[in-house]
């Protein structure tokens, strides 16, 4: 295997949206980047909104409406150049806008309306090839040397079906030491989050929404980096979604485990699959705001006594859009074996992590979007079932979750919470399965107010606060 020698430290540096949403936000990238010798592969996603524009687009109906969504996206750019303060920099910067956006029209020009779902991975990933360039034009212009590369060629993967995509961990990890042991010591990689291809196929893909910090741990494992920085809008990790909760408390540091449980069940600010490539390599993860690179932050990193001694509930949060499947299985004499369901759930994206089989009655819980998606089996089970019993969808629900290690003892706690949440129609609450977890589903009309109110009867509650002490269970302070 190729070494990567020449540096004594290599940090990967990962720019959310927010941070390549302006020229004044890229400058601050670079004020980062100037500042820390060790790093030395950057990733960048789309500018914020871009790839929600870029997903209209990919489900417009013909190219009329395709160019109407092209129109907003020149506005964006524009908007962008606007708001550059130094006018030298423009006419590079315009350039590049001016050449993306014409091999932008023309891919859209020349294709089909509903547009395939390969062309559907082409056109998301655009956003990503225009930040990248942008970024590597600014850097330049503060005196960072940069070299501008094409993530389809790093990060390879297999496709699974239509569902998702492996990462081939030893084919990135060649893809990148190759590249990089090439490199000069002075010059740093900027590459896009977000855009792989197939091992096999060659097939251009995109890894998911907010799949640039996957993109960023899987670089981080393939270089054996010493650090992985997620650079976003806010601080860190806190008890709560700090725009839903004002007075959520930054976390500044929580383990592998639990960034994981927290990233699973919600709290967006780290993708679902980004930990456990840091955590199977113990790679620390700072986590910290572009524009306050001084100041809080939070650590992920190895952190396994406090992980199982802390008892405390650490965060609480909730994955929007859920729907909840539920399949009266039969009585017990005529039963259909529950495996065959979870066997069709599992050939579809409706894969889930949270099921119950309880007295015949299996209850799944799956992201609603994906389960839009995949109708067609949803009333295939539907019509197996039709003469033993239900399926019943309940859409436009919120899984809450607390999350946290040995607080499920607090009996105090739980008592409280249990008498909060009996004034609300609360579905499938599990409690005590595990000690760490404790979640349910509500209305996703009360979901706000929820939050707000369990996070202060958690975390600014003083009562509970003593009493947990007095079960030698602290809640974080
Ligand atoms: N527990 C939490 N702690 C911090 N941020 C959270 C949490 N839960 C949700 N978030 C949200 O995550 C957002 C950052 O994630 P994201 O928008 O994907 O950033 P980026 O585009 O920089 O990757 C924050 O603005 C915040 O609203
Ligand atoms: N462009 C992608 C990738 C991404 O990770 O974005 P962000 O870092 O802003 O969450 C998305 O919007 O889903």
């Amino acid at each position: 295997m190729l070494e990567i020698t020449h540096y004594d430290r290599l940090s990967v540096a990962k720019f959310g949206g927010t941070s390549v949403t302006s020229v004044d936000a890229m400058f601050a990238c670079a004020h980062i980047i100037t500042s820390d010798p060790s790093i030395k592969l950057v990733v960048v996603s789309a500018q914020s909104g871009m790839t929600d524009l870029l997903t209209e687009l990919t489900l417009s109906d013909d190219l009329q409406q395709a160019h109407a969504v092209i129109l907003k996206i020149t506005q964006r750019q524009t908007d962008f150049i606007n708001g550059c303060s130094l006018e030298f920099l423009k006419p590079k910067l315009n350039s590049i806008i001016d050449r993306w956006l014409e091999q932008f029209q023309t891919l859209v020009n020349n294709s089909d309306f509903p547009v395939s779902d390969t062309l559907r991975h082409r056109l998301l990933a655009q956003g990503e090839y225009l930040s990248s360039e942008l970024i590597g034009e600014v850097l330049t212009h503060s005196q960072i040397k940069n070299c501008v590369v094409d993530a389809s060629q790093l990060i390879k993967v297999h496709k699974l079906g239509e569902v998702g995509v492996k990462p081939d961990l030893n084919r990135i990890s060649f893809a990148c030491r190759a590249y990089l042991s090439k490199l000069s010591h002075d010059s740093i990689t900027v590459t896009q989050g977000f855009i792989g291809s197939d091992v096999n196929t060659q097939e251009f893909l995109t890894l998911g929404r907010g799949g640039s910090d996957f993109s960023a741990a899987l670089l981080a494992e393939a270089v054996k980096a010493d650090e992985l920085q997620l650079w976003t809008d806010v601080e860190g990790i806190f008890t709560a979604d700090p725009r839903v909760v004002k007075s959520a408390q930054l976390l500044e540091s929580v383990s592998f485990n639990q960034a994981n449980r927290m990233a699973r069940f919600g709290a967006k600010v780290v993708h679902p699959d980004t930990i456990a490539p840091v955590m199977r390599n113990n790679i620390p993860v700072l986590i910290a705001a572009t524009k306050y690179p001084n100041g809080n932050r939070t650590w992920v990193k190895q952190y396994d006594t406090q992980d199982k001694t802390d008892n405390r509930a650490l965060s609480i949060t909730r994955r929007k859009s859920q729907a909840l499947i539920t399949v009266e299985v039969g009585s017990v004499a005529e039963r259909i074996d529950p495996d065959s369901i979870l066997k069709k759930l599992s050939n579809t994206q409706l894969y889930s992590d949270w099921l119950t089989y309880t007295d015949n009655v299996l209850n799944v819980i799956v992201n609603q979007p994906v389960l839009n998606n995949a109708n067609a089996v949803v009333a295939e089970i539907e019509h197996e079932l039709v003469d033993l019993g239900a399926v019943n969808v309940e859409t436009d629900l919120s899984l809450i979750s607390i999350i946290g290690d040995g607080f499920c003892n607090n009996h105090l706690l739980i008592q409280k919470l249990l008498a909060y949440l009996a004034d609300y129609s609360v579905r499938n609450l599990m409690i005590g399965t595990s000690d760490h977890l404790i979640n349910w589903l509500i209305p996703a009309e009360f979901e706000e107010t929820m939050i707000i109110d369990v996070h202060r009867l958690l975390f600014e509650d003083k009562t509970l606060n003593n009493a947990a002490a007095d079960y030698d269970l602290s809640v974080a302070s």
